[in-house]
This record gives structure tokens, sequence and C-alpha cells, in this order.
């Protein structure tokens, strides 16, 4: 009688595949979370209501009471009893304007109203960058590694996920409420709760990447890995274009900014739950993996101790990793939550498309990112995939920072350029760490990359709101805000670039000293 072979879970490709989709699906709520806020920032900053038209413009809505009011008396025409308030869809405004050194009358249709926050640039800046508040100045997501290589999969990614929906409930909370002139912290009372809703958010969002990164790990080493980290990060990139492109209209239909946020949470709800159904799937697998185990009389593998983070801190290729991982995503992801406004200061997009252009980044890496992954997969050359990214990148930012081109079709071939090096890089440097650092160690290793990674996320942001309020805001005589010059925040990104090529060539060089394999394939022919 033929003995029974014992496989492990994971050597079924249908379950792996599975556990992947399911995670990745968590992961994918989170991010959609992260960037909804991004293409808010412009009513964000604006004071009061914003009166959209059906012609994709807008204005805030005294403006436009003020204008119509003053069209009327000049016009003769009865006092229309009109006051912000009263300001709804579908109503038709009629006032005077200056076009072409000309006054023409000028008639349009609200298609909605929505409440502007009133922030400055640099509680924007601050408020984006909270994401990572915690991660760095408490050393969370550092403690969320060993917790992880210490308590596991089960319990660490129930525990982070579980605090993506706590963060993300204070942040609707926040932006929901109207808090007057109260103070938090010294400051604006719905910037900081707001801020502390996106820290804790943020906690468990990095927190719930590298347990999902060590469950991928966990499934496919030896296997098809960096595909699998490839359609992990695409579906990711599906949550942040979706964000890109809903927000904004799903603000204008509801009048206040708090509603995406609200959609987003119920969206982490199911991702809350979908993680719990891999926590089933994970409990089978170790079980599987421990019959294999006796059956082949190996031994039990060591746990992970303290000291082996002295392996880690000691690998240099580990430390370049991280560098590049820091500037690289530096000007990435924080350029993400300024290119919005971007679109409709530099390249005159009207503000109810503006958030489609950055949503084009994701969304062309949501197909490239598994390519590349793939490609590494089968054929190698990830260091030398980074280098190419990295100088993409500071290409890209050279461009917006030109005084030039100001054309709308340019911003969108320049984003898609970004999106090729958006998904170049990610798809070769995730693959690469489990070539420098052992299994055991894995989960400690992306807490450090992603602790690093999360010191450019806050910072970054803070520096570019204080870069735009202070070097880029253009005013009027009378101090109104009258545009926005991007040069020196765009200069600041391409300086990330240029640091991330000299970091990645480095890299390939100690590549060859060290052997690590970051030019060869993954997968075992
Ligand atoms: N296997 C690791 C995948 C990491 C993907 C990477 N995410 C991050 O680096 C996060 N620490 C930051 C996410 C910020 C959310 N917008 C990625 O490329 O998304």
């Amino acid at each position: 009688m033929k003995e029974k072979i014992q496989k492990k879970l994971s050597d079924s490709k249908a379950a792996r595949w599975t556990a992947l989709f399911i995670v990745s699906f968590t992961m994918m709520c989170g991010y959609f979370l992260t960037d909804v806020m991004s293409p808010l920032e412009n009513l964000l900053t604006t004071k009061g209501k914003v009166v959209y038209f059906t012609d994709d413009t807008s204005m805030p809505a005294d403006t436009l009471v003020a204008k119509v009011r003053l069209f009327s008396a000049a016009n003769m025409l009865s006092e229309p009893d009109l006051t912000v308030e009263k300001l709804g869809a579908g109503a038709k405004m009629q006032y005077q304007e200056q076009v072409n050194g000309q006054q023409v009358t000028v008639e349009k249709t609200i298609s909605s109203v929505a409440r502007g926050e009133g922030w400055s640039s640099t509680e924007y800046g601050f408020f984006s960058g909270a994401y990572g508040l915690i991660n760095v100045f408490l050393l969370m997501l550092f403690f969320g590694g060993v917790i992880l290589d210490k308590m596991g999969i089960r319990f660490t990614g129930t525990m982070s996920s579980g605090l993506m929906l706590v963060g993300a409930l204070i942040k609707w909370y926040a932006l929901s409420t109207d808090f007057g002139d109260a103070q938090l912290f010294g400051m604006n009372m719905q910037v900081a709760l707001a801020s502390v809703g996106f820290a804790i958010f943020g906690m468990g969002a990095e927190i719930t990447g590298i347990t999902v990164s060590k469950v991928i790990v966990k499934w496919f080493a030896g296997k098809e890995l960096a595909l699998a980290m490839g359609l992990q990060v695409a579906m990711a990139r599906i949550g942040t274009a979706l964000a890109l492109a809903v927000s904004l209209p799903v603000a204008r239909m509801m009048g206040n900014v708090s509603y995406p946020v609200l959609f987003g949470a119920i969206v982490l709800c199911t991702g809350f739950v979908s993680y719990l159904v891999y926590c089933m799937m994970d409990r089978k697998e170790d079980a599987s993996a421990e019959a294999v185990r006796m059956e082949s009389g190996q031994e039990k593998e060591e746990g992970f101790k303290m000291s082996d983070l002295k392996q880690i801190f000691c690998s240099r290729g580990f430390w370049l990793i991280n560098l590049l991982c820091l500037m690289f995503y530096a000007g990435v992801f924080p350029f993400l939550k300024f290119a919005t406004k971007l679109m409709i200061y530099k390249y005159d997009v009207p503000e109810s498309f503006a958030g489609l252009i950055p949503a084009l980044l994701p969304f062309g890496t949501i197909l490239l990112t598994p390519v590349f992954g793939s490609l590494y997969d089968r054929i190698g050359r990830g260091a030398t995939l980074m280098i190419i990214g990295s100088f993409m990148l500071t290409a890209v930012h050279v461009l917006f920072a030109l005084p030039v081109m100001n054309y709308w079709w340019f911003a969108v071939v320049v984003m898609i350029v970004l999106g090729i090096a958006f998904s170049l890089v990610p798809s070769a440097m995730w693959p690469s760490v489990p070539k420098i650092i052992p299994m055991k160690q894995l989960g400690s290793a992306y807490a450090i990359i992603f602790y690093i990674q999360n010191i450019g996320l806050t910072t970054v942001p803070w520096l570019i709101g204080w870069v735009i309020e202070h070097f880029a805001t253009l005013r009027n005589e009378a101090g109104v805000i009258t545009g926005y010059d991007y040069t020196a925040p765009m200069v600041i990104f391409a300086i990330f670039g240029v640091c991330a090529i000299v970091i990645a060539m480095l890299l390939r060089a100690e590549d060859a000293k060290k052997h690590y394999g970051l030019e060869e394939a993954n997968m075992k022919k």
C-alpha cells in the first residue's frame, strides 16, 4: 500500500492564492482609508461653504452670494432671498464677471454645496503626516514587529486591523463634528482629533502591513513570492485609486468631508472580518506544517530571540534597503497627498477631475506591479529594477517642478511614468528582503524598514505643507490667496529621487560583494 505523503496546506495552489486574496483585501481596505482625504485638500483648506456648479467650476459660497446680490442691485431686480445657508443643488445663479476685460453676465446652476473646514496648509500637512506619528515617536512599529515575531500572525493581525478600525472611527467623529474655536494640544480641535485618529489608524495599518508581508512569505517562500507580493501591492493600490477617485464626489454629494471617511470605516469593518477568516486558514496551515515536520523528523525551528535583532542591525544590505525605501517612498506617498491641488493650480484641471489624474498612478501600478514581480521571479535583476525606478522618480519630479508645459495632458503623461517607477521599485524591493534576512526575523526586519519609511511618511508632509504655506502660496495685496507656485515643493521631491538613485546603486554593488542574490530569479527551477 502506498503511504500517504503529508503536504502543507500552502503546497496547494488554490489554498495559497486564496490566503493571499483574503489578506490583500484587508490591506486594500486600509489603503482606501489612508488616502481618502488626499483629494479633499482644497475643500479642507477653504473656509466656509463651497459651491460647485454643473460646469465643473466652484466658488466659495459667500463670494457667490455677494456677487448675486450685487448683480440684482445693479440690474434693479428685487433683492434675492439668498443666504449662504439657502444655497442648494439645482438653483440657478446670475452674476457678472470680468472676462477678457469685459463685464459679462454669467448664469450657472449649482450641482452641490459642501462645507470647507478652513484648515491652513500647515494644518493639512500635519494631519497628513500624523499617519506615522505613533509609529515613529512611540516606536510602536518597531514593537509591532517584535510582537509579530513573538506572538504570531493571528494575534498581531487581528489586533492591528482592529486598531485601524478604531482610528478610522475617531477620524470620522472629528470630521463630522463642529468644535467651534475649541483647541486641543494648542491646535484647532478638529485637526488635532482627526490627527489622533489618523495616527491610531496608521499604527494599525503599518502593523497589518508587516503582518501581511510575513503571511505572504510564509505561504509563498520558494514559490511565486515576488508575484504574490506584487499582487498584494496591486490590490492595495486599488484601494488608493478608489479613494482618490471617489472621495471628492462623495464629499460634494453629501456636503461634508466626513462622509468619505465614514464610507472607509464601513469598508474597514469588512477588512477586519476577512482577516478573521484568514486566521482560520493560518491555523490549518500551521497544523499541516507541523504534521509534515513530524513525518520528516525535522527539528522544530527555533523561535525569535531578541538577540536576533543584532544580526539584522549588522547587515549593510539591510540598511541600504531601509534608506532606499525611505527616500523612494518619501517621493511618492507624501506627493500623492498634495497632487490633487497641484493639478488644480499648476495644470488648471477642474476640481472635479483633479483627483482622477493622481488616481492614474495607483491604477497603472495595479497591472504593472505583478508584471514586474513575475519578471523578478523568473529572470531576477532586482537591484537593476530598483535603480531604473529611482531614475524615473527623479525625472518625474523634475518635470513637475518645471515652470513650463502646464498642460493637463502633460501631467497625465508624467503621472503614468511615475506609475511605472512606482511599480518597478516596490515589486523588486519587498521580495528582496527575504534574500537578506532569514524568515524568523522577517517580522522585525519589515517592521524596521516600515519604521524608517514612516519617518519620511510623517515628516515629509509636514515639511511640504509648511513649504507650500510659506514659499508656494501666492497672495494679492489684500492677502487673499490667488494661486500656488509648486517649484519649491517639487524640487524637494526631486532631491529624494536623487538620493534613491545613489542608494540603489550602492545596494547593487553590495549585492555583488555579498551575493544576496538580488540579481537572481526567485523561483527555484
Ligand atoms: N510586502 C511589503 C509591501 C509593502 C507595500 C508598500 N507599503 C508600505 O510601504 C507601507 N509601509 C506604507 C503604506 C502607506 C499607505 N499609503 C507599498 O508600496 O504600498
